[in-house]
């Protein structure tokens, strides 16, 4: 009797990421992206924020659940005007609809410190993938504009060579009336509200609040606007990620984004979620550097960008890390005898040098 063997596709395949330590895989399930649920991706409430001790200390138990599950949630009553977000969004359009010979006045290839503006398929968040659709506008942090007024003569000497912001970012957009003033409003408002989540994540980590507060003086704070231009045919959009599979690099990352949608999360299951977007919130992640000084207690989730969408798309992350000069070790709060630390001590500067040295190298051999 004849005999017929039936293969079947295997359930999963194998996703290659690059992280600072070079190339890491994830096992992803082929079943299509279905819509997060609210147990994977929560909704917290940030109305205590600056509460009581004790309304503080129960927002701190928030915080440790969802970063130690998923490691996304959503935030409301966060604080930030909802004038001061439009006003960034806007500005954002201004400037990427401008004419490339506009937009080239900040480009990337300027900066040292890859500030200003990268153009439709310049990065490969992630080397084994295509390269980004995305535009992007990027400035980083200067204690000039710190809504922590800094005293510039007397920046620690350590801390000068890691500074990243530039001035050629502003000189290359004052043609567009009031872009600086309120792309660094914007920043402005999603740096203090990242120093005060640090105070809660801090709390989170079993560590007494201010424990942080010593490395985020002159904090990692990339202010990034994403331009995703709307796909022309549908096969583009199958071939061609908005944005790779990645994580992000610092501690947490707060992100904006508009009602077009397209954001994807891994989830510990090997499945692709939506995250979609939800009026006057910021999706919350945390990012590889917090997942290493917790010793692998927090969790730095995969995502990317993939938007079938017809119309443009536009996101802003503010990327929050400690001092780029810090070395930091593991939290003893996250190592006992049985749970040694799983890491040398490393600055956040080294740490995203790393990251991006590597990215470059894996890009290179493809
Ligand atoms: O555009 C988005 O929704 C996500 C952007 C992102 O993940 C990033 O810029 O690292
Ligand atoms: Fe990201």
């Amino acid at each position: 009797m004849a005999t017929t063997t039936t293969t079947t596709a295997p359930e999963t395949y194998r996703l290659e990421l690059m992280s600072a330590n070079g190339t890491v895989f994830r096992d992803v399930l082929r079943t299509p992206p279905r819509d997060c649920d609210r147990s994977e991706i929560p909704m917290i409430d940030l109305s205590h924020l600056r509460g009581t001790a004790e309304q503080r200390r129960a927002l701190s138990q928030t915080f440790r659940d969802a970063a130690e599950n998923t490691g996304f949630f959503y935030i409301k009553n966060h604080g930030i005007p909802r004038e001061t977000v439009q006003a960034a969004f806007k500005q954002a359009q201004t400037f990427f609809t401008q004419p490339v010979e506009l937009k080239s006045l900040v480009a990337q290839s300027k900066s040292k410190h890859f500030n200003g503006w990268a153009e439709r398929h310049a990065t490969r968040i992630n080397p084994r993938e295509a390269r980004d659709r995305r535009e992007g506008f990027t400035f980083r942090y200067n204690p000039r504009y710190d809504p922590e007024t800094k005293d510039l003569d007397a920046i620690p000497e350590e801390v000068k060579p890691w500074l990243r912001g530039e001035e050629m970012v502003w000189d290359g957009t004052s043609h567009i009336p009031k872009f600086k003033e309120e792309m660094l409003e914007y920043w402005r408002s999603c740096l203090t509200l990242a120093r005060d989540m640090i105070q809660i994540f801090a709390m989170a980590l079993d560590c007494p609040e201010d424990y942080f507060n010593s490395v985020t003086s002159y904090p990692g704070s990339d202010g990034v606007f994403n331009y995703y231009p709307k796909n022309e045919t549908q096969q583009e959009s199958e071939m061609d990620p908005g944005l790779g599979a990645h994580t992000d690099l610092q501690c947490f990352t707060l992100l904006w984004q508009d009602n077009v949608g397209g954001l994807q999360v891994l989830t510990k299951e090997g499945q692709w979620v939506n995250v979609p977007p939800i009026e006057d919130t910021f999706v919350v992640n945390i990012g590889d550097y917090l997942m290493r000084l917790s010793n692998d207690r927090f969790k730095s989730t995969v995502h990317r960008v993939y938007s079938q969408a017809t119309v443009d798309r536009y996101s802003m992350p503010f990327f929050f890390g400690f001092n780029f000069n810090e070395k930091c070790s593991v939290l003893p709060t996250c190592v006992d005898e049985n749970n040694p630390p799983k890491y040398e001590p490393i600055s956040c500067g080294e740490w995203c040098r790393l990251r991006i040295s590597k990215t470059y190298e894996a890009s290179k051999e493809n």
